[in-house]
């Protein structure tokens, strides 16, 4: 194995990456670029799907060459990405018709408000374990059908296909010999059935989605296919697939019902992991598969949370008072609290557990001695507070009280939001050395898939602490941030007053 590695590849929502490791599951080299956002309306985001095929492909060359190693040295590739963004694309030319629609956009929100008031809610949550809401790619397929020139008549003669990213970049490493998805990220559309492990054809008809469209759903380990000679003149195995979300709980090694994950990237998602076991959520949680390895389904529960670390971008980029996201600590501590004022990021409306689509962004207990710094402290505890509440309703719903969260993202740098966290959430919060278990994850599925790895438990003992956060604070200390967050929480709702939940 001393020559073989393992390659990530995690397309994210703002970025393509590779990422190389070795046996011990180090990394070796790291190669990323940055595309485009599109925003053509308020409220809606696009990629330009070929965009993310050339990053992706780039950064795969890159990394080899960085690494300073050959294509035959890579013994699998593991996909992880993005998930729900929706892209329809041609057949016989393998070109889009259309961007794609990104998991954060809100183009069919009314849609999904008119389904609800249809009664569909209920019966959509018993079949896929998701909440009716716009995020997911169920409604994005419909609006691209709707929307785009012919597309309906097209797809009615089979000339469409439909994916979320992780099947948009197989079939291009394939050249299109393979359309086909992992569970995980199936389970994302609002078109799957948990139970059954199926497409739902209910849910086809009432979106009007016909099934020829749909990759075929494998598990997320196991050898889908080879590269063609695109990026390397050897076939590369590709073998590991999982939403990055499941990848990152994999990743983490959160392998035994009960053990939990929190992600802090742009958005926050959590994720529990409840076994074979699907949890019917009583507090507006997601149900939603973890990953299928050797014919056993895994389920998690998750919280997904619409903006986290995106709230220290815009600190910078709209505010302009830090120039990079790691001066926010520095700021933020300058000021012993926030005197007082409360930021609720609820940019895109809340996500879990409040689930409302249109709370917007809110500051509330300004007084004439409120500063920046006052503004950016309240950022951070946003973070942890919005956490908090997932953590809540995550506990009530599976009946545990946690032990440690184990933590990743771009936004764990940040020691005082840790700290701040384990004292909100009055337990351990434990970073791991690799914080890149996103794209770890992705490397141990197709890695587990050819042999190159033995088996899960050889996996376990590369899961490595960095620094752990002990709770500081008592209930009596505690009890005054939770109550004014509470408030907080319900001025963002109130300020549009909305009864579309
Ligand atoms: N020191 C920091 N404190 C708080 N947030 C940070 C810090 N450094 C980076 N971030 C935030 O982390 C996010 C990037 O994390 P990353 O895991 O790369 O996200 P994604 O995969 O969603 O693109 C950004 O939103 C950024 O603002
Ligand atoms: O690209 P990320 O890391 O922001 O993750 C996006 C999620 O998968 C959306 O559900």
């Amino acid at each position: 194995m001393e020559d073989k590695y393992i390659m990530a590849l995690d397309q994210g929502t703002t970025s393509s990456r590779a990422i190389i490791f070795n046996h011990d599951g180090e990394i070796v080299a790291v190669a990323q670029k940055e595309f485009k956002q599109y925003f053509p309306q308020p409220g809606w985001v696009e990629h330009d799907p070929v965009e993310i095929w050339s990053t992706q492909a780039g950064v795969t060359g890159e990394a080899l060459l960085k690494a300073g190693i050959q294509g035959d040295q890579i013994a699998a590739i593991g996909i992880t990405n993005q998930r729900e963004t929706t892209i329809v694309w041609d057949k016989k030319t393998g070109k889009p018709i259309h961007n794609a629609i990104v998991w954060q956009d809100r183009r069919t929100s009314e849609f999904c408000n008119q389904l609800k008031k249809e009664g569909w809610s209920e019966k959509i949550k018993a079949k896929t374990g998701l909440i009716l809401d716009a995020y997911f790619s169920a409604t994005k397929v419909k609006w691209i059908l709707d929307n785009v020139e012919g597309a309906r008549q097209r797809a009615e003669n089979n000339e469409l296909a439909f994916g979320t990213v992780d099947s948009w970049l197989v079939w291009n490493f394939t050249r299109g010999e393979h359309h086909i998805t992992d569970v995980s990220n199936a389970s994302r559309t609002m078109l799957y059935n948990i139970h059954d492990l199926k497409w739902d054809e209910e849910l086809l008809e009432l979106m009007d989605i016909p099934a020829s469209m749909l990759p075929r759903v494998k598990s997320s380990s196991e050898l889908y296919g080879h590269t063609v000679a695109t990026i390397t003149p050897y076939n590369i195995p590709i073998a590991g697939i999982a939403g990055d979300q499941q990848a990152a709980l994999f990743g983490q090694m959160c392998l035994e019902p009960g053990m939990v994950k929190n992600t802090y990237g742009t958005g926050c998602f959590m994720m529990l992991n409840t076994g074979e076991k699907i949890t019917d959520s009583q507090n507006n949680l997601l149900s939603t598969i973890a990953w299928q390895i050797n014919g056993k389904t895994q389920y998690a529960l998750e919280g997904s949370i619409f903006i986290g670390g995106a709230i220290v971008q815009w600190l910078r980029d709209g505010l302009g008072v830090i120039r990079h996201s790691a001066e926010v600590e520095k700021l933020a501590a300058t000021v012993e609290n926030t005197d007082g004022v409360y930021l609720v990021p609820a940019f895109a409306g809340l996500g879990a557990p409040y689930w409302n689509q249109d709370a917007r962004g809110t500051i509330v207990g300004l007084t004439r001695g409120s500063s920046a710094a006052h503004i950016a402290k309240a950022a951070l505890d946003s973070i942890a507070y919005q956490t908090m509440d997932v953590l809540n309703a995550m506990q009530s719903d599976a009946g545990i009280k946690l032990k440690e969260l184990r933590v990743d993202g771009g936004a764990t740098a940040n020691n005082y939001l840790m700290q701040f966290q384990a004292d909100m959430l009055n337990s351990k919060v434990i970073r791991p050395k690799i914080v890149e278990t996103t794209a770890l994850g992705a490397a141990y599925l197709a890695g587990l898939a050819v042999g190159y790895w033995k088996d899960i438990d050889s996996l376990k003992k590369q899961w490595l602490v960095d620094q752990e956060f002990e709770p500081a604070m008592t209930d009596e200390q505690r009890a005054p941030y939770v109550k004014g967050w509470k408030r907080a929480i319900h001025a963002a709702q109130a300020w549009t007053e909305t009864d579309s939940k």
